[in-house]
């Protein structure tokens, strides 16, 4: 009998979890259950079979597993109200940012399986990269909960004391790649193209580019040994960038992020 999920808050990251587990048929959509206060502002499509409702306590006492998906600052008053209905049959799962697995099971109050995901939102089209960390969990379970994030990208499980910094480039590297395609598409457009047309060259080169590292299992620089002609016009770009503290500017906002949520 397939699982019961619940995904407590169903924000930009709660709904792409189901959109991804729809869209890969890791579950029907009616064995979803969506909640949030404000049922109005539901953002993304999703089938009018998955169950939406702000009673947090019933969508959990009615699932297999349990995925917190709300704000950090959030994450205690909904599971003050959730925790009495826990039992030990069920699996938690937390993608919220900087709340460990230790505190989740504080917060619990009972000894049940406990896992941080942390994906990006690119787990909406299956494409998700999403580290995992757990404790008191069972091979099984564990199995259950790489294949369900494995059926929506790649997974990777690290030790918990990893999550903050994989929160920075699994996720938040999300944002970080797209404001790298943005400047090409705004350079693409200053060298003649227009903005449809610079889009789609500035994500198809980024998608390509990564897939070469996935697919080879190569380091970035000796792709980029594959493109810089000697005296060519890529290794001078490449190097006004640097000269214009490109590479540093990327380190630094990783950088920055990482302290960010150690500071919160
Ligand atoms: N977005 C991303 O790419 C990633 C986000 N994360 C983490 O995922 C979590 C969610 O992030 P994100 O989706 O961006 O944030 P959003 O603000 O988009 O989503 C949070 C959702 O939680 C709902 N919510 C808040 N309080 C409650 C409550 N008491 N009961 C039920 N639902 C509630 C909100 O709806 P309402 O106000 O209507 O209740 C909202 O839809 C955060 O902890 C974030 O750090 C982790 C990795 C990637
Ligand atoms: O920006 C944030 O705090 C969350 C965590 C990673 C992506 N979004």
């Amino acid at each position: 009998m397939s699982q019961k999920i619940a995904i407590i808050g169903g924000g930009n990251l709660g709904t792409a979890i189901a959109q991804g587990l729809i869209k890969s048929d890791f579950c029907n959509p009616a064995d979803i259950t969506i909640t949030k206060r404000n049922l109005s502002t539901l953002k993304g499509e999703l089938p009018k079979t998955v169950k939406i409702t702000d009673d947090n306590v019933k969508a959990a006492s009615d699932s297999d597993v349990i995925i917190l998906a709300v704000k950090p600052f959030q994450v205690e008053g909904v599971m003050k109200t959730i925790a009495p209905v826990l039992t030990k049959k069920q699996v938690l799962i937390s993608v919220i940012t900087g709340v460990t697995v230790s505190d989740l099971k504080e917060m619990a109050q009972i000894e049940l399986p406990v896992f941080r995901a942390m994906p990006n939102t690119a787990v909406a089209i299956q494409e998700s990269m999403t580290c995992i960390s757990y404790d008191n969990a069972t091979d099984k379970q564990v199995q259950t909960v790489t294949k369900m994030f494995n059926t929506v990208g790649k997974v990777a499980v690290i030790d918990d004391k990893l999550m903050d910094a994989a929160t920075v480039l699994g996720a938040c590297g999300t944002a970080f790649a797209l404001r790298y395609v943005r400047a090409n598409i705004q350079g693409g457009i200053e060298i003649g193209f227009d903005a449809k047309t610079a889009s789609l060259i500035a994500a198809q080169t980024v998608k390509g580019a990564a897939e070469l590292l996935l697919s080879n299992n190569t380091h970035p620089e000796q792709e980029i040994d594959k493109v810089t002609t000697p005296k060519g016009c890529t290794i001078v770009g490449l190097n006004e960038m640097e000269h214009r503290g490109f590479s540093s500017s990327l380190i630094r906002g990783v950088i920055t992020s990482y302290k960010k949520i150690a500071k919160d």
